[in-house]
């Protein structure tokens, strides 16, 4: 196993020089420790130097957003803290303090080139929430087609485990879903992903290029450093997510002159996370399976429970007996077999709730009675939305 990873690695490690990509719409995540000068307090110069490169993609046409950690890590520093408090409480009040030093620092750096910024702090509620999750997809396309900067964070002071992201690698790979970036790019404080944590192993190799897919990827990966909050973990598990709406990751330094316009234009740089379209409806059956809030249930027969388990169909209303709870159209609900009442899968339903109870336990024929001859929906919760998990 560990030759395996080793080959696979060292191969990867000398493909490609450069990448071949276009990019029009791109994410830019940067952590704590980078924004922060490990601590020190916010790296202005950093801040500034990041500015410029985002400027030069800026005036090319390129979409950036921002995803900027570091609220937290500067709260801490103003207040004169010694460590990271421990307490929610100060914790929060620290985010609150922080985030006026980071939004303002970024307004200020990215002015002087004529780029206007704005400040968007969201909790995972905002985006599991389907009518949350269109008005911000709303407000975040108006700022681009404004050609306005979105600097992006947890909203910090709010959140509470159940609504909470937790890290800033999950929320920018969420919001490289909602707006269909074309990369994410997380910036570090390491040069991009190694085969060990390179601050505990110093023969470390660095991985070039990896499917985001790659099961190895999680043993590999490593807690973070006393500032940030998920380590390389998260950075692989973000990778994971952006894969799933076909987007590509590149982990890299921060530290790295020019890095932001270098992996845009496709440098060999970092470590990229490849997906694919197989990948991608991989990934989206994982998403779905890792999913703990259901905004409902159906409930299918068993020849439903057997078309889903044993042959790998889609859910068809035929098959689904009641319809549990209220959702919207695109939720995730759990999909319960009648005679053991046992939840047999977790996919996306194509329709509200409402919509469910009409047309559950009918005939696709019988649809253009129902909804109009226009009505396309003919599956209940498509194959590649749905996860089975018995
Ligand atoms: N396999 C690995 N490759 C690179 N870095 C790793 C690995 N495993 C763990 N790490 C650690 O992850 C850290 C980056 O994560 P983190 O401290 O959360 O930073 P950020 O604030 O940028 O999100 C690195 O400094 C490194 O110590
Ligand atoms: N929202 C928090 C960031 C938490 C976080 O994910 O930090 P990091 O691992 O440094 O990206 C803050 O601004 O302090």
């Amino acid at each position: 196993m560990a030759d395996d990873i080793a080959n696979t690695m060292e191969e990867a490690r000398f493909v490609k020089q450069t990448r071949n990509f276009d990019i029009q719409r791109v994410i830019v995540k940067i952590g704590s420790s980078l924004l922060t000068n490990n601590g020190r307090g916010l790296d202005r110069t950093a801040i500034y130097e990041w500015a410029k490169q985002i400027a030069k993609l800026h005036k090319k046409g390129v979409e950036v957003l921002l995803v900027s950690s570091g609220a937290v890590a500067e709260g801490v520093v103003r207040m004169n803290l010694e460590e990271r408090p421990k307490k929610l409480a100060a914790l929060q009040a620290c985010a609150s303090i922080g985030q006026m030093g980071l939004i303002e620092t970024w307004w200020s750096a990215l002015i002087q080139h004529g780029i206007q910024s704005s400040q968007l702090l969201l909790t995972h509620d905002d985006l599991s929430n389907r009518s949350r999750y269109l008005n911000t997809t709303g407000a975040l396309t108006q700022l681009l087609e404004w050609r306005v900067l979105p600097v992006i964070n947890e909203n910090d002071t709010i959140t509470i485990d159940e609504i909470k992201f937790g890290d800033n690698d999950t929320l920018g790979a969420m919001a490289a879903a909602m707006v269909n970036a074309d990369l994410y790019i997380i910036l570090t404080d390491q040069e991009g992903v190694f085969t060990d944590n390179p601050r505990d192993n110093p023969d470390a190799k660095m991985i070039r290029q990896e499917r985001a897919m790659a099961d190895y990827l999680f043993d590999i990966a490593g807690d973070g450093g006393k500032l940030g909050r998920g380590g390389m973990l998260t950075k692989i598990r973000a990778g994971r997510l952006a894969a799933m709406g076909g987007c590509p990751t590149v982990i890299v330094s921060g530290a790295i002159d020019d890095v932001i316009t270098r992996v845009v234009s496709g440098e060999a740089v970092g470590t990229l996370l490849t997906t694919n379209d197989e990948d991608k409806i991989i990934a989206r059956k994982q998403w779905l399976a890792a999913h703990l809030r259901m905004s409902g249930s159906l409930v299918v027969d068993a020849g439903a429970a057997r078309a889903l388990t044993e042959h790998n169909r889609s859910l068809l209303p035929v098959g689904v007996v009641e319809v549990q709870g209220g959702f919207d159209e695109g939720d995730v609900v759990e999909i319960i077999h009648q005679d053991t009442g046992e939840r047999i899968a977790v996919g996306q339903v194509n329709f509200s709730s409402n919509d469910a109870r009409r047309v559950a336990r009918e005939r696709t024929e019988q649809f253009d009675k129902i909804f109009g001859s226009s009505e396309e929906r003919v599956v209940m919760v498509h194959r590649d939305n749905l996860a089975l998990t018995v």
